[in-house]
């Protein structure tokens, strides 16, 4: 709260919010205000709802109760889908999809297009700076599929960021990417960051990322347990890990690690 600037319009804006799915609340009663240009880490323990959230600013869980507005629309009905950028929770892209890596960014571009849906030069100009941000320019026209898992994963970031959102929203983007990667996106994302994109990370170890998330906040059962600086939100977030989940997340690896984790093994870097 400390660190939120005074001024500025909400790009995210909960009051009272409760999102779930179905008619079962995940995530109950938050209030939330995320101004231009933040770059704000949602840190908690497996299960408590961090994901939900990000998939209530997306219109991808129901919002059950109170608001939720995302760049001044409530959700669901911003007009303009290229403006928000989502990464999200998972660690590849199907093998089934025999496209270019260019190809998989250049979707991403296609959000904030029209009804024509034709990548200009313009267009495609920012797809190659989308994909060289990742450092994958000279895979720019190698099948995804042959990529590695952490390759995959820098492929989903430049998917989003061709669209050159306003805001960017990514689930666990570091998860299952090598030390270098890792890295590599701290980089891509200070950069964004600087240009006045506003980012809201998903994340169980945020020390990768803690040059550019300034602001954490931390989920606990549902509930904002922690909302403030990220250098002080280790010690509300370390207790949190000793709730197990409920059950484990469509998509959960249970070798992922968790902030309080040990060294990583060879299995959980990039692949
Ligand atoms: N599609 C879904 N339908 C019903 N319940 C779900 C769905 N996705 C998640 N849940 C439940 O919502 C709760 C919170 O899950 P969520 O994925 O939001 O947590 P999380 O904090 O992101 O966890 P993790 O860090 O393990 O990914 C869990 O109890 C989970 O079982």
């Amino acid at each position: 709260m400390t660190d939120r600037p005074p001024t500025g319009p909400g790009v995210i804006d909960l009051r009272g919010a409760t999102i779930g799915y179905g008619d079962v609340p995940i995530v109950r009663d938050v209030d939330l205000t995320v101004r231009a240009g933040e770059a704000v880490a949602v840190l908690g323990s497996n299960g408590s709802g961090k994901t939900t959230l990000a998939r209530g600013l997306l219109g991808l869980a129901t919002v059950l109760g109170g608001e939720v507005r995302v760049l001044g629309a409530p959700v669901g009905r911003l007009r303009e889908r290229g403006r928000v950028g989502y990464v999200p929770q998972r660690h590849s892209i199907s093998g089934a999809v025999p496209a270019t890596v260019r190809e998989v960014a250049g979707v991403g571009r296609l959000a904030r297009l029209g009804l024509f849906r034709r990548l200009g030069t313009t267009d495609r100009a920012a797809v190659v700076d989308a994909v060289t941000a990742v450092g994958l320019a000279d895979r720019l026209d190698d099948p995804v599929a042959s990529l590695s898992g952490g390759q995959q994963r820098r492929v989903l970031v430049a998917r989003a960021l061709a669209a050159e959102p306003e805001l960017l929203i990514m689930d666990e983007p570091t998860a299952g990417v090598d030390a270098a990667s890792q890295e590599a996106l701290a980089g891509v994302l200070a950069g964004i960051s600087a240009r006045g994109t506003t980012l809201v990370v998903v994340t169980h170890e945020s020390a990768p990322l803690a040059g550019v998330l300034s602001r954490a906040v931390v989920i606990d059962h549902g509930r904002v347990a922690y909302d403030g600086p990220l250098a002080e939100a280790a010690a509300h977030d370390e207790h949190l890990h000793h709730h197990p989940p409920e059950r484990e997340p469509t998509g959960y690896r249970m070798d992922q690690p968790t902030v309080t984790a040990g060294p990583r093994t060879d299995a959980d870097r990039e692949r």
